[in-house]
């Protein structure tokens, strides 16, 4: 690897300056940008590292950079998020990196050079895996390694072509590397709860073997982690649709995703802080949970007519607490459906993803929460897919949801249908944030979780 020079943002503005048209037109389409129907006004950079010398053949930067973009109406000051760029320099694009062009640069220091995706192109992802096989330091990164793995030489790169929130290579079908892509200061729940789970013995998560992380104002980012690769396996979303087309059970798969839930609930209460949740934190769940109703139904009209059937499964959560009821919280996945569950070709159940819903702040999505709130996620998707089937299944999901719940309680000892309330509650919340989601990422889909919010508003618990 070359030597690298870390530019601070003030150090380089000529990079940024020759670097920002480009930016502007190219970063809002990209699928993981999280600003989606603002423009981008500015950026400003937040670090610079030379990974491969751009004066050479192909060079590379590392970038940190803040998009700026216009508040909506109401909104709280905000400074713009961060997102990580890796970007390539070369004279010319040879045909096969064409999807990863970014433009050509026609002033400043790159002036004259095309300036593309790099994580498209072999040697900028070699690199990335070679800092972290070497535990390299370079400028402002630190690529760290789990003690005693390996990380063996000659994997080839691909980047993983899926739509996603970030961007993953995988490198010889050994390793993949998760690249985030809007990061914030903190500890990642993404890295921390595998890691965790991994140092718990827990072996439904893939081990985090190494990471990037950078100290930029005295706070930590992490950037990146590098897990193994799952090789031939299946997403649950793919398995349980497939499945349906055929008319196929999927009990059986149900009660063993249940169980693998439970897995990871006890060994991340073994691992990290649990807590009991009195009135007071549950009035207040509670009221999170009736702002995000309120809040949604300016977003989605489609919502109001139910409104009120909703917010009562929310106040019946609040009045078991005054009651005097407990419950206990603790680290969850936080955004557990289907789509986040692999099951390896020997039949095994793995979760990945632990980022949490990436729009809500990192300290809300690292706190204690009831499992039950996972276990929802992973009941709304069985409902997901009976109803996105040609020809809606409800018994299909009522058969999953029985199985799922049935294989938790043996591995948990508790059954989740045994605290209907709290069931109902984080169910409902969940159809909210999916049609505030689908009302705004995918209209089509609205009918989905609509149709279970007609189901709840007309069936009340109590
Ligand atoms: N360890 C793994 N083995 C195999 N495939 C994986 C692994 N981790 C992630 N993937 C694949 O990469 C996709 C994106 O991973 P994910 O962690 O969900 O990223 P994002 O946060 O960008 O959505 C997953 O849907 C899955 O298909
Ligand atoms: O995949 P992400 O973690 O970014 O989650 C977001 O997108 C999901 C869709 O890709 C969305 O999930 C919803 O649709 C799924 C089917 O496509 C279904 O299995 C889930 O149950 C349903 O919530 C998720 O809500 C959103 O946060």
């Amino acid at each position: 690897m070359a030597e690298t020079v870390t530019l601070s943002g003030t150090a380089s503005p000529g990079l940024l300056a020759s670097l920002d048209p480009l930016l502007r037109e190219w970063l809002p389409r990209q699928r993981w940008f999280a600003g989606k129907g603002r423009p981008v006004t500015g950026f400003t950079l937040v670090a610079a590292t030379e990974l491969l010398p751009v004066d050479s053949r192909l060079g590379l930067y590392h970038l940190l950079v803040r998009a700026h973009q216009p508040l909506t109406i109401g909104a709280e000051p905000h400074p713009g998020d961060c997102y990580q760029l890796l970007i390539g320099v070369r004279e010319a694009l040879p045909p096969r990196l064409a999807p990863a062009l970014i433009g050509h640069v026609d002033q400043g220091p790159l002036a004259g050079r095309t300036v593309y995706e790099a994580l498209h192109d072999t040697r900028p992802a070699e690199v990335l895996l070679e800092a972290m096989r070497s535990q390299a330091r370079i400028g402002g990164l630190c690529f760290e390694k789990e003690p005693g793995r390996q990380i063996r030489t000659g994997l080839v790169p691909r980047l993983v072509t899926a739509e996603q929130s970030n961007s993953s290579v995988v490198y010889g079908d050994t390793f993949i590397l998760k690249l985030l892509r809007r990061v914030v200061p903190g500890v990642n729940p993404d890295l921390e709860l595998p890691l965790a789970l991994a140092r718990e013995g827990c072996s439904r998560v893939p081990a985090p073997t190494a990471w990037l992380q950078a100290e930029l104002s005295g706070e930590p980012y992490v950037l990146g982690v590098l897990q193994p690769y799952l090789q031939g396996a299946s997403d649950g979303w793919e398995l349980a649709l497939r499945e349906l087309a055929k008319g196929e059970d999927f009990g059986a798969e149900a009660r063993a995703l249940g169980r693998a839930t439970a897995e990871v609930h006890t060994a991340l209460a073994r691992a990290l802080p649990t807590v009991t949740l009195g009135h007071t934190q549950m009035q207040l769940l509670a009221d999170g949970m009736i702002e995000r109703l309120e809040a949604a139904t300016q977003a989605v009209p489609a919502l109001r007519p139910y409104a009120p059937a909703l917010h009562s499964a929310f106040t019946a959560l609040a009045d078991l607490s005054a009651e005097g009821h407990l419950w206990t919280a603790q680290r969850i996945h936080g955004d557990l459906h289907l789509g986040q569950c692999l099951r390896s070709p020997a039949g095994q159940w793995w979760l990945i993803d632990f980022e949490g819903e990436p729009s809500k702040p990192l300290a809300e999505r690292r706190m204690p929460q009831p499992v039950v709130r996972d276990i929802a996620g992973m009941l709304r998707s069985f409902d997901y897919a009976a109803h996105s089937a040609a020809a809606p299944a409800p018994e299909w999901a009522d058969a999953c949801r029985a199985a799922y719940c049935s294989g938790y309680a043996e591995v948990s000892g508790r059954d989740p249908r045994t605290d209907p309330v709290l069931l109902r509650a984080c169910e409902t919340d969940k159809a909210i944030y999916e049609a505030v989601y689908e009302a705004r990422h995918r209209p089509d889909w609205l009918p989905v979780p609509m149709a279970a919010i007609e189901r709840y508003a007309m069936t009340d618990l109590t």
